[in-house]
């Protein structure tokens, strides 16, 4: 991973976003995941409603590419697409099979109110956010999946449960989740005091979608 200086912008946002940030690393779900034990009808429906997530994620980081300031970083928010569009699709695809997901909840499913306040952010973000904003939905989204996925202790029998933590839990991603922070580090210090503090919120506001979308599906 990038290294990041201790108590860089993207430290002090995580920082200023407990107690949701632990929330969302340590939740209970995951916990029933890496031992494998999260019934097939809530990861039917978790997953169900995450393909709909990544469709606006994907679309944010395409605003992303559009937004950066160099070539340098489109090349590099580009090979994330690259993952999103191959790997991560195809684990979907076959997840889907594995668990008799019908082709309207793959394509068109009735939306949880979590899923439904996930997409506003990303929607609000991408059609009118700064490329600083941006970066900072896309860095709370893969940062919180890199953490809690980074505690696994072991490698769960159900290929469904094992390859979602496996994508999350790898050396290219740890590297990704890396790039992000160090990038948002670097537009955040040219921005003025209101610009930092629009982050801070989005943030937050992004960390608290994470925490609500996995109570969705749990308990
Ligand atoms: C609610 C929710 N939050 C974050 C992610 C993480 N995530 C979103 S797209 C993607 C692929 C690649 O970079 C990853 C890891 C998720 N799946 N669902």
């Amino acid at each position: 991973m990038a290294a990041t200086p201790p108590d860089s912008f993207s430290d002090q946002l995580r920082e200023r976003s407990e107690p949701d940030w632990t929330a969302v690393v340590r939740h209970p779900f995951t916990d029933a995941l890496f031992d494998g034990s999260i019934p097939d009808e809530r990861m039917r429906s978790y997953l169900v409603q995450d393909y709909q997530f990544v469709d606006d994620f994907l679309a944010l980081l395409g605003a992303a590419v559009a937004g950066a300031d160099r070539y340098a970083s489109r090349l590099a928010l580009a090979g994330s697409i690259a993952v999103v569009t191959s790997e991560e699709n195809t684990y979907f695809q076959r997840s889907f099979d594995a668990l008799g997901v019908a082709e309207a909840d793959r394509v068109d499913p009735v939306l949880d109110p979590a899923t439904v306040a996930f997409r506003d952010l990303m929607r609000e973000t991408r059609d009118g956010g700064s490329y600083a904003e941006i970066l900072t939905v896309l860095t709370v989204a893969e940062w919180t999946y890199l953490d809690w996925a980074k505690r696994a202790p072991s490698k769960p029998g159900s290929f469904v449960h094992a390859e979602w933590i496996e994508l999350h839990a790898n050396p290219d991603f740890e590297e990704w989740v890396g790039w992000l922070r160090a990038e948002l580090d670097r537009v955040g210090a040219d921005l003025d005091e209101q610009e930092r503090a629009r982050c801070l919120r989005l943030f937050q506001r992004a960390t608290r979608c994470e925490v609500d979308f996995f109570d969705a599906h749990w308990g």
